[in-house]
């Protein structure tokens, strides 16, 4: 676990008037759950993005704990992110969704049960490991995406929208279990939603966005 600092960070993207985050300076502990909270176009995925190092940072630094990663590959920042959409394997069971990443990475099969196991008992996806994700709920498929980002041991967990693909019950019971779960698995977590009610409920605090600035 690490503390995310952005130090000015900017990201103008090619072309546009304007950037999209004109210099951001935020900070966030290690093992807080920060939500960014702002309107669509507000610059949230903007700024997971930049952490992730999915999205290319124009000016200042991102630094996870102490580590300034603002140039350092995607992979090599132990930075998970859980999209919006899931994007699990459709022919792949639960377990190997989890573990597909530990596979990448050439850990070993013994370890990667382990870890799997580990990670699934912590998300309450025990008793799914065998079923392809066709047969889970909305609900459920949001746990394995959790999972598959947990297992990697991250630094920093990014979700993106967590709650957006959900239907209102699954929604609702989410919002209910969620905080528990980020709590479990206790890593720093930043959040983008464009719901108050969501960002209240899932974070320790609520940072607001808009057009890429920190709303005082
Ligand atoms: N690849 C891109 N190229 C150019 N402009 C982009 C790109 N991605 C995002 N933008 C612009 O950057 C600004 C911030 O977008 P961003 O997706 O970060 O906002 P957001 O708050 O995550 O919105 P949403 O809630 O709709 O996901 C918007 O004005 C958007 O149009």
């Amino acid at each position: 676990m690490a503390s995310v600092t952005f130090d000015g960070a900017q990201r103008w993207y090619p072309g546009a008037e304007a950037p999209a985050v004109p210099g951001l300076d935020l900070l966030v502990e290690d093992g807080e759950v920060v939500a960014l909270l702002g309107p669509a176009g507000s610059g949230k995925s903007t700024v997971l993005r930049m952490l992730a190092g999915l999205e290319e940072v124009s000016r200042g630094a991102v630094l996870v704990g102490d580590r300034d990663v603002t140039t350092v590959a995607a992979r090599e920042r132990e930075v998970a992110v859980v999209f919006q959409n899931y994007a699990l394997h459709p022919h792949l069971s639960v377990a190997d969704n989890v573990g597909y990443a530990l596979e990448l990475v050439g850990v070993p099969e013994d370890e990667r049960r382990s870890r799997v196991e580990e990670a699934a008992g912590l998300l309450g996806l025990t008793d799914l490991l065998d079923r392809l994700p066709e047969a889970l709920s909305g609900g459920q498929r949001q746990r394995v995406a959790l999972g598959r980002a947990v297992v990697r041991r991250p630094q920093v967990l990014c979700l993106d929208e967590p709650l957006s693909n959900l239907d209102p019950g699954a929604r609702a019971r989410a919002l209910d279990d969620l905080p528990g779960l980020l709590a479990r698995v206790g890593v720093t977590t930043l959040v983008a939603t464009r719901d108050p009610a969501e960002a209240a409920a899932l974070a320790h605090r609520v940072v607001e966005l808009r057009d890429g600035r920190v709303q005082p």
